[in-house]
């Protein structure tokens, strides 16, 4: 049976794992308060076994003793039958999470200067500033106003309209997702939202997978360059990690995310007949 401190187990750092509409016990029944209490006990002495009952499957657990089992001793009462059939995407979300954690701990090698690769920290945080925003926003910005030609001028403003659509969609799927950083995480950080101090996704890997694709579509043609862009995509990502920035799943998600921002760059493109559109709406 899940106890509630199986609830926990993907909880060490004490943050959230996706909020609680993921939490595995939330698909079950309430613990029942005619538990025989050794039961209780056993399951509440140690996360990990706690963890891994919770992962165990209903038939190995309704044929592992009487202590579940009704009065009569002939297999456990319906209700218990029902509060311990967890579904599977509970039990496979509560199992991704866990691996999630330990991985993401496992692979913060540059979390601080003490960490095994605490000496790559500084180069880690150099990648760090070439997918934060305000490099992006300023040189973007920069180079449609030194742009002679309206095709350069046209490419680098849907490129200023994608960066602000990430930092619009990042900070509501954080904000709504609360998922907290990695408890190793130091946060030292140059300029960030109030929303950057959650977690989930990271506002890093969305900017490089966009940014990556939209250069890819519009800028970098010559293939060295495009392998550079590529390489420097997956850098960001995996410095998230490295640093203790992020767990795993954020980064993924946060490739993810980005790649499917570039389409909405696609969808919305701005196109000079689009501005002027607009623009005489806005004098009208
Ligand atoms: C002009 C303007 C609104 C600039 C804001 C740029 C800015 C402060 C972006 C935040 C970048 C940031 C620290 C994101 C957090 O990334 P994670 O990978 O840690 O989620």
């Amino acid at each position: 049976m899940p106890s509630p401190k199986a609830k926990n187990a993907g909880r060490r750092d004490g943050s959230p794992v996706l909020g609680s509409n993921f939490d595995f016990v939330s698909l079950t029944k309430p613990l029942n308060r005619s538990s025989p209490p050794h039961l209780l006990q056993r399951q509440g002495s140690d996360p990990t076994t706690a963890r891994l009952r919770a992962s165990e499957s209903p038939s190995r657990r309704r044929g592992s003793g009487s202590s579940t089992g009704s009065a009569s001793g002939q297999g456990p009462p319906e209700e218990d039958g029902i509060r311990l059939n967890p579904s599977l995407i509970g039990i496979s979300l509560s199992s991704l999470l866990a691996i999630d954690l330990w991985l993401s701990k496992r692979l913060s090698v540059c979390a601080c200067e003490d960490s095994s690769w605490g000496s790559a920290r500084p180069l880690m945080k150099l990648i760090e500033v070439t997918g934060h925003g305000i490099p992006w926003l300023a040189g973007a910005a920069y180079s449609m106003y030194k742009s002679d030609s309206a095709a350069g001028q046209e490419v680098m403003l849907n490129l200023l309209m994608g960066l602000l659509l990430d930092l619009i969609l990042v900070g509501a799927v954080k904000a709504v997702v609360r998922r907290r950083r990695p408890a190793h995480n130091q946060m030292d950080m140059f300029a960030t939202f109030s929303v950057d101090r959650y977690s989930f996704p990271s506002g890093h890997a969305t900017r490089a997978a966009m940014c990556g694709r939209f250069l890819l579509a519009h800028l970098v043609l010559a293939a060295p360059l495009r392998v550079l862009v590529l390489l420097w995509v997956g850098l960001v990502g995996l410095s998230r990690v490295l640093l203790g920035r992020h767990h795993v799943t954020d980064v993924l998600f946060g490739f993810w995310m980005g790649y499917c921002q570039y389409k909405l760059v696609e969808i919305l493109w701005l196109s000079p007949e689009t501005l002027q559109g607009l623009f005489r709406l806005s004098t009208l």
